[in-house]
């Protein structure tokens, strides 16, 4: 039988992230185990906030070619508060990364696995199910590519929507929609901003290719609100690149928190992989750090290789995390449980 091996950057950045990522690796390395025609050969890349410091480079040329010549990349977390560019701002390599490989779909689940894991009363296991697909590439964030005259009177963010990048996260949200609850649920503030009423507009042309899809369109100020009154409603929920930021914490907080937030970056033949949560300075290095987020985004990106005993093997890592949390005493700290990163990687090495 022939063995086809993928090549997967790993990219453990800074604080919780090598902690984290190294739970997730050895997961992926056991879900893929009993497979004799499928290997990963990984290859541990330094990049992020301590790659700076270290060489003055957040991501160096040589870690940027073997993200874009891997299969797919796995990345811990990166950035630091105290690390920034003259400017100000942090250094954000995640959305280099984005913006480079044009990893334009930003897939971002959000799934209850206990009642106890959500501050919200009422909710059982299962009840709350939805991702977020954060147009990754493009919107408010496009303005640190596209500075304007910044003084330090005046600071001008521009938000970019184009028809072409509308299309394509229009046409995978729905793509997501035909393979879940069939319902899209658009995100904007058509409202105020002209960039929004595009935004909406070929929202709508889509639509109409998707009959069978149930739509929505709800103004983010008030997608904030349903989300806490009402997150059993939405199955996929789509919009532009700061909104899908900020509400993809506020759902990571009705499930438990960031530690139990999975997410993929994903373009037409590139994808990164990685918790949506960042490098907790303040439980880095104390073993302490959730790594099931971790873990479930590297179940993403075996199911994401083209290759089905790579997609098996990210299914049954789907599964060894769900069975290892419907035991509530598999929990670190962050969820009420007393369990370490470690024991956490073991629980589940032991459901696998
Ligand atoms: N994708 C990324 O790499 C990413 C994402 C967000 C923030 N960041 C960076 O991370 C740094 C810290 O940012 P922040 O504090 O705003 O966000 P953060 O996600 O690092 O932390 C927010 C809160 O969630 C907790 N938390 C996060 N992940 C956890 C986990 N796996 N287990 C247990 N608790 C967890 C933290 O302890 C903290 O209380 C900054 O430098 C920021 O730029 C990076
Ligand atoms: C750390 C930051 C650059 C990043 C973002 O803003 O996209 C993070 O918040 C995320 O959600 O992945």
């Amino acid at each position: 039988m022939s063995k086809q091996t993928f090549q997967i950057a790993v990219l453990s950045g800074d604080g919780i992230g090598p902690e984290v990522t190294q739970q997730a690796v050895r997961l992926m390395s056991a879900a893929c185990e009993p497979f004799e025609d499928i290997d990963l050969s990984l290859q541990e890349v330094s990049v992020g906030a301590q790659e700076y410091l270290k060489n003055g480079d957040p991501l160096p040329d040589s870690a940027f070619d073997v993200c874009r010549e891997s299969d797919a990349v796995l990345l811990g977390a990166m950035g630091m508060p105290s690390v920034r560019w003259p400017d100000g701002r942090e250094m954000t390599p995640q959305i280099d990364l984005r913006e480079r490989l044009d990893l334009y779909n930003g897939l971002r689940p959000i799934y209850l696995y206990a009642a106890e894991d959500s501050p919200l009363k009422k909710y059982q296991a299962g009840e709350i199910d939805f991702v977020i697909v954060r147009e990754n590439t493009e919107g408010l964030f496009a303005a640190r590519t596209d500075p304007q005259d910044q003084t330090r009177e005046e600071a001008r963010d521009i938000m970019l929507i184009t028809r072409k990048g509308s299309l394509r996260i229009f046409r995978a949200a729905f793509d997501q929609a035909m393979q879940r609850r069939k319902k899209v649920t658009l995100v904007d503030k058509a409202n105020v901003l002209p960039s929004m009423v595009l935004f909406r507009e070929v929202f709508e042309e889509i639509a109409a290719e998707y009959p069978e899809v149930e739509t929505e369109v709800v103004y983010v100020d008030a997608a904030a609100l349903f989300l806490v009154q009402r997150p059993q409603s939405f199955d996929v929920i789509v919009t532009e690149n700061m909104f899908g930021d900020i509400l993809s914490d506020l759902a990571a907080g009705l499930v438990g928190g960031m530690g139990m937030a999975p997410s993929g970056d994903i373009g037409e033949d590139c994808a990164v992989f990685q918790p949506s949560h960042g490098t907790a300075p303040d439980i880095a290095g104390q073993n302490k750090a959730n790594p099931v987020a971790t873990i479930l985004s590297a179940a993403m990106l075996l199911q994401w290789l083209d290759h089905p005993s790579a997609k098996e093997a990210g299914v049954k890592l789907d599964s060894a995390v769900k069975k290892a949390l419907a035991d509530p005493a598999v929990r670190t700290g962050d969820v009420g449980g007393s369990l370490s990163t470690t024991e956490m990687g073991d629980a589940i090495l032991k459901c696998l």
